[in-house]
């Protein structure tokens, strides 16, 4: 590989940096670019209903401050914007923007676009580092602050010109701001705010985008403590980043850059975006609602909002995807399913201690850093079973699925069952199926001695007798036999019979509240020199525990 062919990229000279030791407690004003920059990055840019999709989207989840497109690029552009303002579609709490390059007839057009707006914003950016002055526009140091500047003032003459009582916003980024060298950032910067001059109720958007995303997070953010420290007037700026993804880590840009004094940050929706995209805003917002902060967005359907967006982008969002993806809360291996039952296991009882319903208790689980719950997902898909899993994830979809509390020793037992199924068949064992591969082991497996019915007679301080009608290899005999206690007296009985058979343990639940409830019955056989165990399942709990016994003798026999 030539590696030799790249420089490193240059770091910040900023010995003193505090942005390491803070932490971000308040959720940083969020802009959607979904419309503008992801727009601008798909195959086939959204049709208008596209976009009215996505915006509606993006209003109902709580984003106040949506770029809608760039109206000079082309008719649909210019035409969604008008259809916007003139019927109304832009709430009172939401202002829009509208992005230009800083050329003079694209303003004009671009300002056109709000005439009638109550509020909104233009943005205007241009490339500012050297190798854009230099190859792209083929200008100076000088020549390119006079583009921010004369841009600026198109700008204002035009929303004056156009926008009549517009309460209008300003918002310049030097575009590939992170290759900019920082004192020229900031002059340019400067030099448009000379020319909005921003204060009191003027507030000016100062974007500062890692436009190609080259260094690593760290620096971005030494870049951007620099800027909010040496910026005038910094109490009317908005200091703004919009990192794009291009080594994977826009993420971690945006968030060190909020600790590094970011106000503002500007991204898509699953990181749609040119290249590798723009930071992800849903995976930023569930970043802080996962440490307690209030992203101050609306997460709770999170697999709505991804329907919406896959049909606006026409991109599918990854399995994998943070907090999105359908593989996301889903553990297939062993070690994990184990950990996570458990953890459910104890959730439920340090609520139930604590007197706090479980939805309200404070989360921690193993393997699952959020409630897949608080984003609109059930537990359904938290544990799935394949040939990675152990007996803690079967035991968790027959309790979840099937209201079977299985024993731990049956546990391991069963899942040795399961998994010779999956060593055999391959792929995943569904709930259905796993209840099939149950039901032939432990309920139906053609029983060579069945039960058809049972009398107790039971006295006070005497043992109990139990008279029984059992099918044994099709024929119909009736045993009878005494014991501590219903099962005890049946497997005194079976030896009448020429079952050898011996209790070990024993565990019982019901399945279900009400007047048709029913139980499951789980008993440890030795019978002959294998020990097994039975199930049964009855709406008796005497009838169930006899059926869990011979559960075990069939099986031993099978
Ligand atoms: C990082 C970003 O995402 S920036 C946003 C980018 N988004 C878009 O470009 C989407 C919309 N763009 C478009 O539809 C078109 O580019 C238009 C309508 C804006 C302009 O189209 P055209 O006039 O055909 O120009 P073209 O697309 O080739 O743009 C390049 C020209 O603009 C100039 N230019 C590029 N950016 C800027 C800027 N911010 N300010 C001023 N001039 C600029 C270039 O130097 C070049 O000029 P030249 O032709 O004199 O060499
Ligand atoms: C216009 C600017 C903000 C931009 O999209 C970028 O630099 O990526």
């Amino acid at each position: 590989m030539p590696f030799g062919r790249y420089a490193p990229f240059p770091t910040v000279d900023l010995p003193d940096r505090t942005w390491p030791s803070k932490t971000v407690t308040k959720a940083p004003r969020w802009l959607s670019t979904d419309l503008r920059d992801g727009n601008q990055a798909l195959i086939d840019p959204m049709s208008s209903a596209r976009k009215l999709a996505m915006f509606e989207l993006l209003v109902r989840m709580g984003y106040k401050e949506i770029e809608v497109g760039f109206p000079a690029a082309s008719q649909t552009d210019f035409d969604f914007i008008r259809q916007l303002i003139e019927e109304g579609r832009v709430p009172d709490d939401v202002q829009i923007s509208v992005l230009t390059q800083a050329r003079e007839e694209l303003i004009e057009r671009t300002v056109q676009s709000l005439a009638g707006a109550p509020r909104a914003t233009v943005h205007l950016y241009n490339a500012t580092a050297p190798l854009f002055r230099r190859v792209v526009f083929g200008i100076d140091r000088a020549e390119c602050k006079a583009l921010a500047v004369e841009g600026t003032q198109h700008v204002m003459k035009f929303a004056e010109q156009y926008l009549g009582d517009c309460d209008f916003g300003y918002q310049y980024s030097p575009e590939i701001f992170i290759d900019t060298e920082l004192d020229f950032a900031l002059e340019v910067c400067e030099a448009v705010m000379d020319v909005w001059q921003p204060g009191p109720d003027r507030e000016i958007v100062l974007n500062l985008p890692s436009t190609i995303e080259r260094s690593t997070p760290n620096v971005y953010a030494d870049q951007i403590e620099w800027m909010s420290r040496n910026l005038s007037r910094r109490e009317h700026v908005a200091l703004s980043v919009h990192p794009h993804n291009d080594r994977g880590t826009a993420v971690a840009s945006a968030e060190l850059a909020m600790m590094a004094g970011a106000d503002r940050v500007e991204g898509c929706l699953f990181g749609n975006g040119e290249r590798t995209g723009n930071v992800c805003l849903v995976t930023l917002g569930m970043n802080l609602f996962s440490q307690g902060v209030d992203p101050e967005i609306d997460f709770s359907d999170i697999d709505g909002i991804r329907r919406t967006v896959e049909y606006c982008n026409q991109i599918p969002v990854h399995e994998r995807h943070p907090y999105a993806g359908d593989l996301v809360y889903t553990s297939f291996s062993g070690s994990h399913q184990d950990a996570i039952k458990k953890g459910f296991d104890a959730l439920e009882r340090d609520a139930a201690q604590a007197g706090v319903p479980v939805g309200e208790y404070r989360w921690a689980l193993p393997y699952l850093p959020i409630d897949p719950k608080d984003v609109g997902r059930s537990y359904e898909a938290v544990i799935r079973v394949n040939s990675q899993s152990g007996k803690g994830g079967v035991a968790y979809i027959m309790k979840t699925e099937h209201s079977l509390d299985l024993p731990r020793k049956l546990q391991i037992e069963f899942s040795r069952v399961v998994q010779e199924h999956t060593d055999g068949e391959g792929g995943e064992v569904t709930p259905e199926q796993m209840w099939s591969i149950f039901e032939a082991e432990f309920l139906t497996n053609g029983p060579k001695v069945g039960l058809l019915a049972h009398r107790a007679v039971s006295r006070v301080d005497e043992k109990d007798m139990l008279n029984v009608d059992v099918r044994v290899d099709g024929e119909i005999r009736e045993i009878e036999g005494i014991g501590n206690g219903p099962i005890s007296a049946f497997v005194n009985a079976l030896a009448t019979i020429g079952v050898q058979a011996r209790v070990l343990d024993y565990a019982e639940h019901a399945l279900s509240e009400g007047s048709d409830a029913r139980a499951a019955a789980y008993v440890e056989c030795q019978v002959g020199d294998r020990v097994l165990w039975g199930i049964g399942i009855d709406a008796n709990t005497v009838t169930a525990s006899l059926k869990a016994v011979l559960s075990a003798v069939n099986r031993a026999m099978r």
